[in-house]
């Protein structure tokens, strides 16, 4: 008889096989991975491998995760799989996203309700037709998370493309505007139907670092997409919190009901 022992680290993402924290953040840059372990108490580093950086550490006494996905949906489910292995089960990413409504200003929070799925990695995993849907309770934990900080904010559906460059076929920008679609980014849809699929509770909240539609660059065009400015670091800084706050508020809740 054959045994299988379990690897002490996870191949993709070098993270530990088990024991991570029920509860993580996930974000795109690793730098941002780094921003948010400094925000947190006992923070320390369980593994870093290509664009996959991760910390654990403690936020008002909630044992967290952070880690980074990099760009594009395929790679960041490569790490959603390796956290849920290793013990995870909520799950908020803390993005940039450019606006695609009037009213979303830069450094605003764009809190998804749902996803348009233009990922380019779910098709793969289950029918177009299925939703990306974010976790009822992840949104009212983020939203009352940024209600509390005064952080503005909107609520609704996002766009999730995995091309950022442009080729040569238009945009479908117009019909997801008059649809009410408020933003533009590249992995949320991705995570949403992942973790339907594992029964995983996800969500996420964007800071907008831009204007994706032209219909609303004014003329300067002063407010494209440039996500290195203050605006989008103070937007980030409060997307920070109240991210890690949401999660808070989760596992309270979850420890009300006796989950
Ligand atoms: O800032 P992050 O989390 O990486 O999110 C956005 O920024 C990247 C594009 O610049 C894409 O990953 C997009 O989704
Ligand atoms: O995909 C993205 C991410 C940030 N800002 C954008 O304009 N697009």
């Amino acid at each position: 008889m054959t045994t299988t022992t379990r690897p002490a680290v996870l191949p993709i993402t070098r993270i530990p096989s088990s024991g991570l924290p029920a509860h993580a953040l996930v974000v795109g840059d690793p730098a941002r991975a780094a921003l948010v372990a400094e925000r947190l108490d006992d923070a320390r580093r369980i593994g870093a491998n290509r664009e996959y950086v991760s910390y654990a550490g403690n936020w008002r006494g909630l044992p967290v995760v952070v880690s980074s996905h990099g760009v594009g949906g395929p790679g960041a489910v490569c790490l959603f799989g390796e956290l849920a292995e290793a013990g995870v089960r909520t799950f908020v990413r803390l993005g940039t996203a450019g606006a695609m409504a009037r009213g979303v200003h830069d450094g605003d929070l764009v809190i998804a309700t749902g996803a348009v799925r233009d990922d380019g990695v779910t098709q793969q995993l289950v029918p177009a037709e299925f939703p990306a849907s974010a976790t009822p309770e992840v949104v009212l934990a983020l939203q009352g998370a940024a209600r509390a900080h005064a952080a503005p904010h909107h609520r609704g559906t996002v766009w999730t493309r995995a091309a950022f460059m442009p080729g040569v076929l238009e945009l479908p920008m117009k019909p997801y505007q008059a649809a009410g679609v408020l933003a533009i980014e590249m992995e949320l849809s991705a995570l949403l139907v992942w973790a339907a699929l594992g029964g995983h509770r996800a969500g996420g909240v964007l800071v907008v670092d831009g204007i994706a539609a032209d219909d609303l660059v004014d003329e300067s065009g002063a407010s494209t997409y440039d996500p290195h400015r203050t605006v989008v670091a103070e937007g980030v800084e409060r997307g920070v919190v109240v991210a890690l706050d949401a999660l808070y508020r989760l596992a309270e809740d979850e420890a009300a009901d006796g989950a």
